[in-house]
């Protein structure tokens, strides 16, 4: 069964269904609107029935063709359906480089993102570079926004190169978005084959998350794309970690390489702060009354700090919004 939205079914589902059935396979499309709000227990249901009135069965696969948010719905329902069947990935859009490797696969909660979900691996992970000229710019530019967040965990050179490289990727210059996106999966897929349910060091792929989740619900999902919610708590944990003793380099790096990248850095204004930090309550970083942030020390390093106050990023979230009124 392929599961795409219905911006990338017009474009690529036809050619995908032709070539699955020269190739001998019997295949369902389901095509769900797109956008973040799709990542709901409703349209997840509405995946299952399709799955049973199509007859899949324990040796079925389900196909997820399009962007992160068709990845993570089509996977839970691969996790859930009959206790489980195989999946496929093929990401069409930048971001869907880091959403497509490493088993994470979830829907939202009206009150907090992607808390209904599981770990279910793909079988395949199939990415066509060439599906990627077709997108938005904004999409572009937030898809960005992880490419850029793996170099920030993990590999200083790799961060100079982005700034060094940020005009062609914004183009699609092939060679560019080749070589970043062989980058992003692979930083992906080594911390994931270290830690694969998250007992810790996974959990420095959620830099930014923290904050960035906040504002995806509180917004409303998909007023702020994915890629701008994190980008915008990227550079709040870079202020965190500066407090916290890193050099100031590392906020320094971190916006400029943003704001380069066309991605927004502070929180809109009327956006309520109160409202932002009781969404953070239900971060899946928050066990037993501790809240685990992940704190930049070096550009290309992070740490999950234990000792980050509700009241410290409150200061953050404020100052995040003062940024937007100077803009
Ligand atoms: N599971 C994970 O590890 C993980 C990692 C990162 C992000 N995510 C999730 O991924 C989601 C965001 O993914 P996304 O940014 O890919 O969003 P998305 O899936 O909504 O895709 C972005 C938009 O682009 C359109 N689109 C997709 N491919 C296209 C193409 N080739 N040409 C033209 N239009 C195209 C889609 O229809 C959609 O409107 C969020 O829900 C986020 O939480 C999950
Ligand atoms: O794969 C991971 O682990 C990540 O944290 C990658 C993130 O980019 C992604 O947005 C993920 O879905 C967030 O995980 P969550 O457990 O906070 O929902
Ligand atoms: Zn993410």
């Amino acid at each position: 069964m392929i599961v795409t939205d219905d911006r990338v079914a017009p474009l690529y589902l036809a050619p995908l269904e032709r070539q699955l059935a020269d190739a001998g396979y019997a295949t369902t499309s389901v095509v769900v609107p797109g956008g973040e709000s799709s990542k709901s227990l409703a349209m997840f249901e509405k995946l299952l029935t399709a799955a049973l009135e199509a007859g899949l069965d324990r040796k079925s696969a389900i196909v997820a063709l399009g962007g992160g948010v068709v990845g993570d719905l089509a996977g839970f329902a691969a996790a859930a359906y009959m206790r489980g069947i195989k999946f496929v990935q093929m990401p069409t859009t930048i971001l869907a480089h880091d959403s497509s490797v490493g088993g994470k696969v979830a829907v939202n909660h009206p009150l907090a993102k992607n808390v209904i979900g599981a770990f279910h691996q793909p079988e395949l992970v199939l990415y066509d570079l060439d599906t990627l000229k077709t997108l938005p710019p904004r999409e572009v530019r937030a898809g960005l926004a992880e490419v850029i967040k793996e170099g920030l965990i993990w590999d200083a050179e790799f961060v100079s190169w982005c700034e060094e490289h940020i005009r062609e990727l914004l183009s699609l210059d092939r060679d560019a978005l080749g070589y970043a996106l062989y980058k992003g999966c692979g930083i992906k897929a080594e911390v994931v084959s270290r830690d694969e349910r998250e007992n810790d060091l996974r959990a420095i792929l959620n830099l930014g998350h923290t904050i960035g989740h906040a504002l995806e619900a509180v917004a409303g999902y998909g007023e702020l794309l994915h890629g701008e919610a994190i980008a915008i708590g990227m550079v709040g944990a870079a202020r965190l970690g500066v407090r916290l003793g890193a050099p100031q380099e590392v906020y320094e790096v971190t916006k400029r390489l943003l704001v380069a990248a066309g991605l927004p850095t502070a929180i809109p204004s009327h956006y309520d702060t109160d409202a932002i930090m009781k969404a953070m309550m239900h971060d899946k970083k928050f066990t037993e009354g501790t809240m685990l942030f992940v704190v930049p020390t070096a550009v290309g390093k992070v740490e999950l700090n234990p000792n980050v106050s509700a009241a410290m990023v409150r200061e953050i979230v404020d100052e995040l919004k003062r940024e937007a009124d100077r803009l």
